[in-house]
Formats: C-alpha cells, sequence, structure tokens
C-alpha cells in the first residue's frame, strides 16, 4: 500500500499557497479524505515539477569508487532531481543492450529517480563504427538519447549515418561538439588567461565549428540533434541560425558554465578543470541571456564525479568533470532569479519532453503523478564537499554560500527526500 501525505500550504510555481494530497501515486482532488495522512508543513516552500537532468555521469559499471547509480541516484533527488539520464561513457560503455539494461535495473533497483539510459553512438566510444542503436531502442531501457559524450562524433558521415538511423524512431543525437584536431593537449579554454598561463588552450570555435556542421547535418537529414553542454557566444549565435533555419535542434548549457569564468584556472585548482572548459565573462553572458531567451533550451548537470586520485593533482593530469546535482538548483535561482515558471520548464518540462520522459515535467495538480521537489527559496547553505551524497567531492563550489535549499522530493507519490534528508 502507498502512502498518504498531506502537503500544507505549498505555492505551486509562486501561486497561492494551497494543500496537496498525495495518494495512490497520484495528487489527490483537494478536499478529499485526508485521514491518516502524514502532514508536511510546506509554509513557504514552492513546489516545482520534479526536475530531469538529461546529463548525469553515474559512473557504473567500472568506476564504482567514483559513483554509483544509487548513490548518484541519491545526490540528485536530494538535489530535486525525479528523473536522470545516464550518459554512456561508463566502463564497458554502454554501447549495447545489455549494458544498458544492466544500468536501468540498477536505476529501478535504488528506486530514487528514474534512471534513464542514453547509448552511445559509436562502439567504445572509438567514433569508428555505429553502435547498435536499434537494439538499444528495443531494449527494455528503451534508449531514446544516444551520444559519445566525453568524445565527439567528428566523422561527419558517421554522425550522417547516426541521425538517419534514430529519425526512424524520433530518436536524438546529442553531441560534444569538440573538433578534436583543435583541441589537442587543450588545458583550459583559448584565451587571455590560457596565455598567461602558458596552457594550451581549448578554441571556442572547435565547438562552434561542430555545432554548425551538425545542425546543417540535421536539417539535410530532417533528425534530432541536440547539443551537450554549449558553452560559447558563438555557439550561441550558431544555435540561433540553425533554429531560425527551422532545424531540429535542441540544446543544454550546465549550471558551472553560467556561473563561474576561465579566471578560476589562475588558482591552479584541478575542481575547476572541466570540458568544455570554463569560458569568459562574454560567454557567460550570453549563456544567460540565450537560456532566459529559450535559445537554450534547458539546464542539464554534466554531473562529472571523479575519484580523489583523478582530482587532487597536478593541473595537466587531472581529469576534467564537477560534481553538480545537488547544487543545480541553487546556482540557476542565483542566476535567473525567482522565476519559478522558467525555472520548470528549463529544468523540467523540456528536458522531460526531449527524453520523452511523459510522466515527468507535470505541475502537481490533481490527478497528475505525484512527482515533484518542495523548495526553500529564503533558504541558504554552505556547500561542504564531505557533506554530499555523491562518491565523489569534486564539487567547484566547496564553502560558498547558495541560495535556496530542496526540503522534500517526492517520485510518484513516494517521498526519496523529506526534511532535507535522502529516505533510503
Ligand atoms: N564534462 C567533463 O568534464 N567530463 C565528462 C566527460 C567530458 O569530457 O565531457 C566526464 O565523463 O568526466
Amino acid at each position: 500500500m502507498s502512502s498518504t501525505f498531506l502537503v500544507k500550504g505549498v505555492s505551486v510555481l509562486g501561486a497561492e499557497p494551497t494543500d496537496l494530497l498525495i495518494r495512490d501515486g497520484v495528487v489527490a482532488e483537494v478536499g478529499g479524505d485526508a485521514r491518516g495522512a502524514q502532514v508536511v508543513d510546506a509554509a513557504g516552500l514552492v513546489a516545482l515539477p520534479g526536475l530531469v537532468d538529461l546529463h548525469t555521469h553515474l559512473r557504473e559499471p567500472g568506476r564504482e569508487d567514483a559513483e554509483t547509480v544509487e548513490s548518484g541516484s541519491r545526490a540528485a533527488a536530494l538535489g530535486g532531481y525525479t528523473a536522470v539520464c545516464a550518459m554512456a561513457n561508463t566502463s564497458p560503455v554502454a554501447d549495447t543492450a545489455g549494458v544498458v539494461e544492466q544500468v536501468w535495473r540498477l536505476g529501478r533497483e535504488a528506486g530514487l529517480v528514474d534512471v534513464q539510459p542514453i547509448g552511445a553512438v559509436t562502439v567504445g566510444l572509438a567514433g569508428q563504427h555505429l553502435a547498435e542503436l536499434g537494439a538499444m531502442a528495443t531494449s527494455a531501457a528503451k534508449v531514446r538519447i544516444f551520444s559519445d559524450d566525453g568524445h565527439c562524433v567528428s566523422d561527419a558521415r558517421l554522425m550522417r549515418r547516426a541521425l538517419e538511423y534514430v529519425k526512424a524512431f524520433d530518436g536524438v543525437i546529442a553531441q560534444h561538439a569538440e573538433e578534436p584536431r583543435l583541441t589537442e593537449g587543450a588545458q583550459m579554454h583559448e584565451g587571455e588567461v590560457s596565455a598567461r598561463l602558458g596552457l594550451t588552450g581549448w578554441p571556442a570555435v572547435a565547438e562552434e565549428a561542430i555545432i554548425a556542421r551538425d545542425a546543417l547535418l540535421a536539417g539535410h537529414v530532417g533528425a534530432r540533434l541536440h547539443v551537450c553542454h554549449v558553452s560559447t557566444a558563438g555557439s550561441v549565435d550558431v544555435i540561433r541560425q540553425a533554429k531560425a533555419a527551422g532545424v531540429r535542434v535542441t540544446a543544454e548549457v550546465t549550471p558551472h558554465h553560467l556561473l563561474l569564468t576561465d579566471e578560476r584556472a589562475t588558482s591552479y585548482d584541478p575542481v575547476f578543470k572541466v570540458n568544455p572548459p570554463l569560458r569568459t565573462k562574454t560567454d557567460v553572458a550570453a549563456l544567460r541571456s540565450a537560456l532566459a531567451e529559450g535559445l537554450i533550451d534547458i539546464v542539464a548537470t554534466d554531473h562529472a564525479p571523479h575519484a580523489v586520485e583523478d582530482k587532487e593533482c597536478e593541473w595537466a593530469y587531472a581529469r576534467p568533470g564537477m560534481i553538480g546535482l545537488e547544487t543545480a538548483l541553487s546556482i540557476v535561482l542565483d542566476v535567473l532569479g525567482p522565476d519559478w515558471e522558467l525555472i520548470a520548464e528549463r529544468m523540467s518540462r523540456t528536458p522531460a519532453r526531449i527524453a520523452g520522459l511523459t510522466e515527468h515535467g507535470r505541475t502537481p495538480a490533481p490527478g497528475e503523478p505525484a512527482t515533484f521537489t518542495l523548495f526553500d527559496p529564503a533558504a541558504r547553505w554552505e556547500v561542504d564537499p564531505t557533506g554530499s551524497a555523491s562518491r565523489s567531492r569534486n564539487t567547484p563550489y566547496a564553502g560558498m554560500t547558495l541560495p535556496g535549499r530542496i526540503v522534500a522530493t517526492f517520485l510518484r507519490g513516494e517521498p526519496t527526500v523529506l526534511d532535507g534528508k535522502a529516505v533510503k
């Protein structure tokens, strides 16, 4: 039997406070029988549809020391997420029906968020041969998004074939846009700071050139393209043109690219090493306005946990990547302000639509699935890496005070987080 909850005095997306009765996995009619219900005092809290992350690295199978499906799911629930899409760069790579089904099953067993596996585009992420996209699509995991993230599908012919293949079932190719010949040996954004530090640069054009090529290919094929972690002002211009031309392209930006700049590299602290790299103030400003405008469709975390030995070493040897599930909503609140409709659109509804997760991205109202999060916009908290539910500690926000805190998260009527703590 599922539990009954009465969420009292909650503001749904900033509206006047109301009560939500949660029973049998759905939001029940207001005024319904609330006998025996567990009361959740939600005065001052905002209810948002459960957040959906289109870009999460869960590291299982292969690097369970850095993250597992379960630990990453817990971090996600604590961040207000009810669904995450798990990237394919595991070991073995998620390039077969067997591996995507394994990740999907581990997600169900953990039961904290819906884990939707992403399949690799090419065998072993090697960029040579198409992976078995059809077998992954028809597997129990029902894969719809394919990505070699961490690597770019740089071969134009393979990219074209992948787009053609997934078009048949309305799938999406999510591209890590990085022309590899332009980023050989790159350590950070190519610009004034890299010149000063003497580090090899990752030029903006390496991203922009691939987005332009892929937009043309997607337009030619008539298939869906999603651009991972857009990081430059020039990329925004390319996406603007592609959308105006009617190309079926969507794009994401990470919280860290909305907040941090390449100046952070002057500390030589590898926690700020990430791919694509942190860019300039001008890029950050362009990304913020593109997100507000909707040219960039969604925020995705690119939660990239790494073991201590892979991060706490010399900059050149450190792996790129930052964790971000537990801090994403606070950073977006800081950047966009308390525009709950906009936040719901960019962090829940649109990512759910891109991923085809129809049970997600729905505003809690009678008859809807009780899959939502309760957020305290007035709270402030200091980021303590040792307090993270992730197995990794590589947050760039350590010691920072952030606005807003998740108080509770519900997945189909069952709490995964209550009183700010994971339920299991
Ligand atoms: N975003 C990152 O900096 N790292 C990602 C993969 C990648 O390089 O994109 C990872 O898997 O660690």
